[in-house]
Order: structure tokens, then sequence, then C-alpha cells
């Protein structure tokens, strides 16, 4: 395997089905191909050490060999034992190592990479993998699936159970790191359901819903239509792990009344399948009903925010279309299905209103298009210096996408 090698994964926008999936109700999700995360993955000066360096969140780590080498028996163990749970050995024995890691976004990261690491790359060292990401993180648009998808497909190929050399990756590939990257999701959310890192693998768009026994109903959309939506992101910060723990309580807590909850979303997800798999301008009012109901039901599971409210509120009052919020919510980003009737200008008003009066930013977006892909060294050559500048800290969106956005900048991405 040579280096360097570069890999990425998009975000996601939940369209239906979000918390809900995590109680093996059915959910549907679209990637945002247009906002990824992306690893490179080089060699230390230092042969004895891994290097993590994830400048988005202001982490840089190092391990040395002797410390990774110990946890090689448990590593072999938990990768081959069952994929659906973590194993408490290898957390106990990754415990020392994440010792000084306080602030928890630092200590679910470095978790992640150290638990993918350990089970798909043994203890090899001399290898540095910064990651750098387009995506807000935190915001409900998959950050942290797509960190595990790059993650996941990199140590694929250096651990050698994925190969770099073809032109395309393989439906076994993309299972590898589906399968993996539930893991790393696992690592920094506790509880996922697995849509963000099935879409983040896959692309285009997923309808998915996990089984009792475990295994996933999961049907790949490549057709899903180009939906008129505005994503407004709050920038109120929150997190997955703490917001699912809530509602996972509170299912535990009041069962009688939170099921039926949860399996009336379960059915506005499969209706809004139904309905987005022949949408018309009849059956489109229907869609944006179905937003609205997904909404409330989310805020009556206490998933929303008085700042996600702002949004919801304005849409309705100006009738610009249905919002709900998208991702675990309690922050992050909401989602305004535009109602055919609303005019440009109108739109416009309503990104302006949230921006001056909140400091809301509007994302405009399509949805849909390549999930997970690699450039193999081989195809980096001629490409090192700016690969170094893009990876470097405090570079802008813009610099990122002019030279690693696929479809579009130099590179030739295998996917
Ligand atoms: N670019 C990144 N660099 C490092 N860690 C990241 C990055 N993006 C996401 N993460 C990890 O994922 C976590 C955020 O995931 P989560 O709370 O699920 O929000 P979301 O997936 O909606 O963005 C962060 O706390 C961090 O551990
Ligand atoms: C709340 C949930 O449905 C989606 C979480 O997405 P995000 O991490 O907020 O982007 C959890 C899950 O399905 O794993
Ligand atoms: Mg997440």
């Amino acid at each position: 395997m040579s280096l360097p090698i570069v890999t990425s994964a998009p975000g996601k926008v939940i369209i239906f089905g979000e918390h809900s999936a995590v109680f093996k109700e059915p959910v549907i999700a679209a990637s945002v191909s247009s906002l990824r995360s992306y690893l490179l993955v080089t060699a230390t000066d230092d042969e004895n050490v891994i290097e993590l360096d994830f400048p988005d969140i202001k982490l840089d780590n190092k391990w040395k060999r002797q410390d990774i080498a110990v946890l090689k028996e448990c590593a072999v163990s938990a990768a081959s034992s069952s994929h659906n749970e973590l194993s408490q050995e290898l957390g106990v024995a990754l415990e020392p190592l994440l010792a000084n890691l306080n602030d928890p976004l630092h200590y679910h990261a470095a978790y992640c990479f150290l638990y993918l690491y350990t089970c798909l790359c043994g203890a090899k060292t001399g290898l540095k993998f910064t990651v750098k990401s387009t995506l807000p993180i935190g915001a409900g648009l998959g950050s942290s699936a797509s960190i595990s998808v790059c993650l996941a497909l990199a140590m694929g190929i250096l651990g050698g159970h994925i190969s770099d050399s073809g032109d395309k990756l393989s439906n076994s590939d993309l299972s590898f790191v589906n399968t993996w990257s539930f893991i790393g999701e696992k690592c920094i959310n506790g509880t996922p359901s697995g849509i963000d890192n099935a879409v983040a693998t896959y692309g285009n768009a997923v309808s998915f819903q996990r089984q009792d026994d475990n295994t996933i109903k999961f049907e790949r959309i490549l057709d899903f239509p180009q939906i008129p939506l505005i994503l407004t992101n709050t920038k109120i910060p929150r997190s997955t792990k703490t917001l699912v723990g809530n509602v996972v309580k509170l299912a535990e807590r009041e069962p009688l009344i939170t099921k039926p909850i949860l399996s009336a979303m379960g059915h506005i997800a499969t209706r809004g399948a139904e309905i987005l798999s022949s949408l018309s301008d009849e059956n489109y009012p229907v869609l944006l009903e179905l937003v609205r109901l997904n909404h409330g039901l989310l805020v009556s599971l206490g998933v929303s925010h008085p700042g996600l409210e702002v949004i919801r509120s304005l849409s309705d009052t100006m009738k610009i279309g249905s919002t709900k919020l998208t991702g675990a919510g309690g922050g992050g980003c909401a989602l305004t299905l535009i109602d055919k009737n609303a005019s440009d200008s109108e739109i416009d008003e309503f990104k302006s209103q949230l921006q001056k009066d909140h400091g809301y930013v509007s994302l405009s977006t399509g949805l849909g298009g390549m999930g997970c892909s690699y450039v193999s060294s081989e195809k980096l050559k001629g490409h090192v210096a700016s690969l170094a500048t893009v990876f470097a800290r405090d570079t802008t969106v813009e610099e990122i996408d002019s030279v690693l956005l696929p479809n579009g900048g130099p590179l030739s991405w295998v996917h």
C-alpha cells in the first residue's frame, strides 16, 4: 500500500424518520454530495507513532508504537466478533490512550479513530491521518458518519481489506465500509440507527429499516427527485449522543405514550417514500403535510429547540412551505420544503430575515450524488503540494472544494 491516499464521504439530510429510525422504524434520507469530509493519510516523520490531526475540532494527538501494540489481542477479538455491538474489552483497553482528552468532541472522535484503526490496521505505525470537512459539525447533517466512512474506507485499504487498484468500489467494498462506519458511529453516538453511515457510504438516497434481528431492510434510490428545499443552520450546538439518549430514556419511562408516536413517524416515512417515488403537482401538498406532521411528533419527543421553532414559525407565517428539524434536532439544521406558491422574492426575504434577526445561515444544496470515494497514491502524483495546502489549518471551504470536490476538481476519484 503506497501513500498518500485520500478518501471522502458526503453528509446527509434525513427527509423523514430521524429518532424513530433508532427504534427500528423506517427512515428516508439523501446524501448532500457537495458537503463532504476528506481524509488524507501520509507517512509520519517518526515511524514509531500514529498521528491523528483533526484541525476542524482543534485536535492533534499522537500515540506511540508500544501504546498501540498492547491493544492487538483485544482488537483482533473485537474485529472478529459481532459488528452490532462495540467490544467492551477493547473499550476498556482504549481508556488509558484517551485519558488526556477531556473535551467530549475530542474524546469521541479519537475513540472512533482508535477503535477502527486497531481493528482494521492492527499495530502498524508511521501513519498520519488528517481530516478536513466542509460540513458543519454537530448540525444534523451527518458529519460524524461522514468522518467514520472516510476512516473505514482508508483503513480498509491500509489494512488490505479493500483493494485500491480497481476503477470502482465493489458491492463488497461498500458493504465493508458500511459495516465498519456503523461501528465508528457507535463510538461517537452510542446507539445510531445506521442510516447516516449508509447514506454516506452509498450516496444518492436510501430508505432503510433496522429489523428486530438487527438485519437491515435497505433500498438504494437512484432516481430520487430534486425537491425544492432550504436548509437553515441555526448554529446552535448540540450532541446527537445526548439527544438520542434522552429519547431512549423517555421511551423507557413512558412506553405506552412514545411507542405510538414513534410508529406514527414510521408511517410518515413509509408514506413519504411512496409519494417521493411518484411525485407530481397533485401529491406534492401531501409531502408538505407529512413534513409538518413529522416535525410535530419530533417536538412532542422533546428534540426541537426554540431556535428551530423560529424557522418553523416564520415559514408558516410567510407561507414559504413546511419546516421540520433534520438530524437529531436540539439545534443544528431545519429543512423547509418550499410551497410551490411561494415566490422567489418571498423565499429571499425568509432567508434574509433569519440571517439578519438570528444569524442563521441558509444552505442551498441539491440532494443525492456520490457516496464514499478515494484517490489512490498513483493518481495523487502531481497534487502533493496542493493537498498539503488544503489539509492545513484554517483553509476555507472554497479552497478545499477547489482541490477536493469530486466532479469538478482536478482529482480522479474512484467510487
Ligand atoms: N471534521 C471533523 N473532525 C473531527 N471530528 C469530527 C468532524 N466531524 C464530526 N466529528 C465528530 O463527530 C461529532 C459530531 O457528531 P454528531 O453529534 O453526530 O453531529 P452531526 O453528525 O449531526 O454533525 C463531533 O463531536 C466529532 O467527534
Ligand atoms: C437522530 C438520528 O436519527 C440521526 C442523527 O443524525 P445527526 O448525527 O444529527 O446528523 C440518529 C440515528 O438515526 O442514528
Ligand atoms: Mg451524527
